[in-house]
């Protein structure tokens, strides 16, 4: 054996290798984390903002049109379906803005990607929720959001991210 190639691969260990997203996932879902898939819809500084219905749990927070993802479905396929279910729009997903996780007072944990969305076809329409709105992302902070979302929601209001 060649003692300085043993030698030189000592000294340099494996770098780990970046996860692959797939892994994230398959380990999310052992975790019995909801993947849930968000979205963004943007008006010039404006975004679109759904109230939560009074019999639902977590009844009349605030918080983005989207959902939960299903199996074999990826976050961008997920988001379309839910935008079409829940406001009649057949949206183009953009870029994937940020993600991140956490875990209610129930126990229960969400991993939430946020989604920019620009354009779509077809008139909003509200399928689902107790109200819609148009929200100044300045504005964002002075509606009771869902506690997943407020690092977001102060983020969006200070400029950033978008
Ligand atoms: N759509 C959406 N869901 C969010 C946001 N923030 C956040 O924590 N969530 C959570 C709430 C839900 O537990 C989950 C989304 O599930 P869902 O939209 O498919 O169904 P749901 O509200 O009826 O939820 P669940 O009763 O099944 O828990 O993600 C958000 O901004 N938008």
């Amino acid at each position: 054996m060649d003692v300085n190639a043993a030698k030189s691969q000592d000294a340099n260990p494996p770098v780990a290798s970046h996860e692959p997203e797939v892994n994230r996932e398959a380990q999310a879902a052992e975790k019995n984390v909801r993947l849930v898939a968000v979205a963004l819809i943007l008006r010039g500084h404006e975004v679109l903002i759904c109230q939560r219905r009074p019999d639902q749990p977590m009844a009349l927070k605030w918080e983005f049109p989207g959902g939960k993802m299903e199996p074999g479905e990826s976050a961008e396929q997920a988001l379309a379906r839910e935008l079409d279910e829940e406001l009649g729009i057949h949206a183009k997903i953009g870029s994937r803005i940020t993600r991140t996780r956490h875990t209610y007072r129930s126990g229960s944990s969400v991993d939430l990607q946020f989604f920019a969305v620009h354009e779509f076809a077809g008139e909003i329409t509200n399928r689902i929720f107790n109200d819609l709105r148009w929200c100044d992302l300045a504005d964002l902070p002075t509606y009771d959001f869902l506690a997943a979302d407020r690092n977001l929601v102060r983020e969006l209001a200070a400029g950033k991210l978008l």
